[in-house]
């Protein structure tokens, strides 16, 4: 059976990841999202194993040590990290899965995984990602001038993924990836069963 394609969304924090995310879940529900697990402390209304897997450090290491994370990474100050086991037997069942992580994850997801199809999530500008932040209101004043640090740096690795998304009208974003993930499905031949029954159906008649 064909593989299931891995969709890979990231971008800097407050740009939206997890509000596209979101709505692509109601307008792709035949795409997987995977869930990952952190040490960071749930925020108010999230729930364990649908927002994250909560663990605390001792558990994340242990996971670490087990292998049974594809990739991990530390995000001012916290672990965060994409299980292993569910990403392998989604795409082995032939389901597409995306995957909502930080930049370095992402990279580290390509090292192993060079035919997944990156995605970077940009905001409209600087000021703007600064309000989204700011407007969400779950960091404080230090916490968001950390953020907005890391963002400046990671807009630079830009170079690395397929695809640049500015996340300026929400709609309008979630329509640009959705035609990302079709166009992905025709170039990867999704279709070639159907090619090959065309052909041996004409080379018969
Ligand atoms: N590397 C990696 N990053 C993750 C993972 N899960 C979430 N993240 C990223 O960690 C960052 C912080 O996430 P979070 O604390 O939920 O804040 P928010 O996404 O900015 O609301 C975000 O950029 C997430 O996309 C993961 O499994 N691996
Ligand atoms: N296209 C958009 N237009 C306006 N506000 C947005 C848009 N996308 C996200 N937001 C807002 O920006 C803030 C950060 O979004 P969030 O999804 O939490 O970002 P991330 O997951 O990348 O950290 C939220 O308050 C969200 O409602």
């Amino acid at each position: 059976m064909r593989k299931g394609l891995l969709f890979v969304l990231s971008g800097p924090s407050g740009v939206g990841k997890g509000t596209v995310c979101s709505v692509l879940r109601q307008k792709m529900p035949e795409l997987v999202y995977s869930v990952s697990a952190t040490t960071r402390l749930p925020r108010q209304g999230e729930l364990d194993g649908v927002n994250y897997f909560f663990k605390t450090k001792e558990q994340f290491k242990d996971m670490i040590a087990r292998d049974a994370l594809l990739e991990y990474a530390e995000y001012v100050g916290n672990y965060y990290g994409t299980p292993r086991d569910f990403v392998e037997r989604t795409l082995e069942s032939g389901k597409d899965i995306i995957l909502e992580i930080e930049v370095q994850g992402a990279l580290k997801v390509k090292e192993k995984f060079a035919e997944g199809i990156f995605i970077f999530l940009l905001p409209p500008s600087l000021d703007v990602l600064k309000e989204r932040i700011t407007g969400r209101g779950t960091e404080t004043e230090d916490l968001i001038q950390n953020r907005m640090n890391v963002a400046v740096e990671e807009m630079n690795l830009l170079q690395h993924y397929d695809y640049a998304v500015v996340n300026d009208d929400l709609d309008a974003a979630c329509h640009r990836i959705e035609s990302i993930v079709t166009a992905e499905h025709c170039k990867r031949s999704r279709y070639v069963n159907e090619i090959n029954r065309m052909q041996t159906a004409s080379e018969k008649a």
